[in-house]
């Protein structure tokens, strides 16, 4: 009989702490590994101060486990912090056990085995907006999606991913910290009707995010599995640019239903799209799309059609590769002014909102929100 990772947790849990709490409650245990009848998990303390005066559970710890039915041999060892990293969280400390101070939450610590993909209960569908290329309007893109499927009446949540330059706080007006009351769970902010959560909104916004890949990896799962989001009938997540860890843990280790590439029709734009594009292939993630942004300038003067990033580009690629575009964005100073001002275009009756408008409408008729 081989014991199973729930069994060792609720052995563990049976282990209160001089401080109150447990090892499980308190979130201390990392890489649990069952490999038959030998288990391995590793106890993190806050600091390496309390982990020094820890070496008594950590021995108690492993003779309870090594006791349980099925285990041979179990061994644990103790980790602490090493204070808090460049771009640490903002109150980077683990959960309190109790006392006066209101909870907080370790955003970007090492992610916990998961034996499925994320998806939380409540969402229905869970779409990507990536980009190959930074500053090609993804996160305008992403917020005025957002906005739009919403004002068609679907309950939607937008997660912003970009940890190196989150902007939906910025773009949806909504900056406040989003509060952990009970230093497990996170509720999320609401923004022009849409359920908001960005990584940036727990970290340091002065400090660059300094991340190794597991603390990037441990922050998605926290984003995925401990904010409320409630029911939800799509989650756009607004990925930071590029081909990097984030995507990779999302496509990995989170069952999403599709992505979104954004792009301008330059071809510097294009061929990182490309790039894009082949990693959620590789990855099995079905794309839903190109969206072609910045597609052409229309001079408030003169009235006059420009095209400053190329014309068609986007439409030509789609096309090559098989991929539906699901629309040509302009470049529009109004749209820039809306996002800086934190009140996305999409909330208006314009032309730009039409076109948003229709983009929601293509998602909702695929059965994609
Ligand atoms: N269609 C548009 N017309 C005018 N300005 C736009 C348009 N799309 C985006 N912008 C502006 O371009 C800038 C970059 O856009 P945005 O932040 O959405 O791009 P991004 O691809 O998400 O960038 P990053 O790589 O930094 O995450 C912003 O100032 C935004 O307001």
């Amino acid at each position: 009989m081989t014991v199973t990772r729930d069994q060792i947790l609720d052995e563990l849990k049976r282990l209160t702490l001089p401080d109150g709490g447990n090892l499980v409650s308190r979130d201390m245990v990392r890489a649990l590994s069952v490999d038959g009848p030998q288990v391995r998990f590793v106890i993190e303390a806050p600091d390496p101060a309390t982990a020094r005066k820890m070496e008594a559970i950590r021995a108690a710890a492993e003779e309870l486990v090594q006791a349980l039915p099925g285990v041979e041999k179990a061994s644990a060892a103790l980790t602490a912090h090493e204070g808090k990293p460049t771009g640490a969280p903002r109150g980077a400390q683990a959960a309190p056990a109790g006392g006066d101070s209101a909870p907080s939450l370790k955003i970007g610590g090492h992610p916990k085995p998961q034996t499925a993909p994320m998806k939380p209960a409540g969402i229905k569908h869970v779409l990507a907006i990536g980009s190959g290329k930074g500053g090609v309007g993804k996160s305008t893109v992403s917020s005025n999606l957002a906005v739009a499927l919403a004002k068609q009446g679907k309950k939607v949540g937008l997660l912003d991913a970009d940890i190196y330059g989150p902007s939906q706080p910025r773009m949806m007006g909504a900056t406040k910290r989003p509060a952990s009351p009970d230093g497990q769970t996170i509720e999320p902010l609401t923004a022009h009707g849409v359920t908001l959560m960005s990584i940036g909104l727990m970290l340091d916004e002065t400090k660059a995010v300094v991340w190794r890949g597991p603390m990037l990896m441990g922050a998605l799962q926290q984003m995925m599995t401990q904010v409320k989001w409630g029911e939800l009938d799509v989650l756009l997540i607004d990925l930071p640019p590029g081909t990097g860890d984030v995507q990779l843990t999302l496509g990995q280790r989170s069952a999403l239903d599709g992505a979104i590439i954004v792009s301008t029709p330059q071809d510097v734009a294009l061929l990182d799209a490309r790039k894009a594009i082949d990693m959620f292939q590789t990855l099995k993630v079905p794309l839903v799309g190109m969206i072609e942004n910045m597609a052409s300038y229309i001079c408030p003067e003169c009235g006059h059609e420009a095209h400053p990033f190329g014309h068609g580009g986007v439409a030509a690629e789609a096309a090559k590769l098989g991929v539906p575009l699901l629309g040509a964005l302009p470049l529009d100073l109004e749209t820039r002014l809306a996002g800086d001002a934190g009140t996305p275009i999409a909330l208006g009756d314009d032309k730009q909102a039409a076109a948003y408008a229709a983009l929601a409408n293509r998602l909702i008729e695929d059965g994609l929100a």
